[in-house]
């Protein structure tokens, strides 16, 4: 009986979880459980185990010895083994990450080498930008724009504060380059807040796992909280697993949206898009509309570079007619995004 075991066997009995692997089978964890990464915090994981399912249960995990350097980030499927219960004091072990569908990265700035991977597995990157106070700053949106096509994920604006200024201008550069725009801003009524374009942004959350990025004040908070009630994004509030603040960790935290919409990642710590591991050709990914020039009627080789000669982008500037000033922003914003990359220089939001 012993010679003719196999994996089969093991996952058919009754209380997998309740039971020592045997020897024979540890090296494969046949036994282990899914679960989803929802937080990281200095060698403490937190995960979902078993998600979607009846058996689905919060529970803290580290990293088993064999994972090596491996890095688990937020977004990631592993398996896990030990004592995946999630009771108080519990401890997983991390011993597999799954393959992942999409890999958010960033380098710390534009001349570090050293690529992070911030999210894994999401669908859509969404950027948080002010129409006003702050300013909107269009280089930035450029930058994570083109990390979320470098990822693999769609790009969604969501321009908030439409109560202090219109978002048609910002509207008109991204709407026609296939950026997604959602507009909110918040009222305040006789019967308390709402938030206009909510049900909106909603809407193109469902079903997907968005990331959230957007800079300090431009109100990621006050949406984080309105999409997921409860979860106090705002303030000091303490983490179960590490007894600290929140807000002192600069990790990303995946949320669930009511209802099993869907995910939202929110990412307090992101604050610059490093794009130093972008391929250039990977940046016109961003900007489909000049990638198509250029593929077309550009010189082999060409940098697409404001001095490089007879690059085909000025020339459908000056053919553009009403549209030259929107065509020549966008092939501007290109520019910058290569030359911040090739010269090396930071951008903070
Ligand atoms: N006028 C106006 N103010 C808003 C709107 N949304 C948020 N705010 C305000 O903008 C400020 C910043 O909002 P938060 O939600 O805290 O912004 P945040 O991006 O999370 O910023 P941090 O908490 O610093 O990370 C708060 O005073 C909000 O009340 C809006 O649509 N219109």
């Amino acid at each position: 009986m012993a010679g003719r075991y196999d994996e089969s066997d093991v996952r058919s009995r009754p209380n997998p979880r309740g039971s020592r692997p045997r020897t024979k089978q540890r090296p494969d964890h046949a036994d282990a459980d899914q679960a989803l990464v929802t937080g990281v915090d200095r060698g403490r994981y937190t995960l979902l185990v078993s998600p979607d399912t009846a058996d689905e249960r919060p529970a803290v995990a580290m990293k088993a010895r064999e994972l090596g350097r491996e890095r688990v980030v937020c977004g990631d499927h592993v398996d896990v083994v030990g004592d995946t219960s999630g009771t108080r004091g519990s401890l997983a072990r991390i011993v597999r990450v799954h393959e992942r569908r999409t890999v958010l990265r960033r380098t710390a700035d534009d001349t570090d080498p050293v690529e992070r991977v911030i999210v894994a597995n999401a669908d859509q990157l969404v950027v948080v930008t002010a129409l006003a106070d702050p300013e909107p700053r269009t280089r930035m949106i450029d930058r994570v724009v083109a990390a979320a096509y470098d990822a693999g994920m769609d790009a969604l604006l969501c321009l908030t504060k439409a109560d202090l200024a219109s978002p048609d201008p910002l509207v008109a550069l991204y709407a026609p380059v296939g950026v997604e725009v959602v507009v909110t801003s918040v009222r305040e009524g006789t019967d308390g807040r709402t938030i206009d374009g909510l049900d909106d942004l909603r809407q193109r959350l469902t079903g997907r796992v968005s990331v959230l990025v957007g800079h300090s004040g431009v109100g990621k908070s006050t949406l984080v909280n309105a999409l997921v009630p409860g979860t106090g994004r705002a303030t000091g509030d303490v983490n179960d697993v590490t007894g600290r603040g929140r807000h002192t960790s600069s990790s990303a935290v995946v949320l669930r949206l009511p209802d099993r919409a869907g995910w939202v990642v929110d990412t307090p710590g992101v604050r610059s898009f490093g794009l130093a591991h972008v391929q250039v050709e990977n940046l016109l990914g961003a900007f489909p509309e000049l990638a198509d020039v250029a593929e077309e009627r550009c010189p082999r080789g060409c940098s697409h570079g404001s001095d490089a000669p007879d690059c085909a982008l000025d020339a459908w500037v000056a053919e553009g007619g009403p549209d030259a000033p929107a065509r020549a922003q966008r092939v501007d914003s290109l520019r910058r995004l290569l030359t911040a990359r090739s010269s090396g220089a930071s951008v903070q939001p």
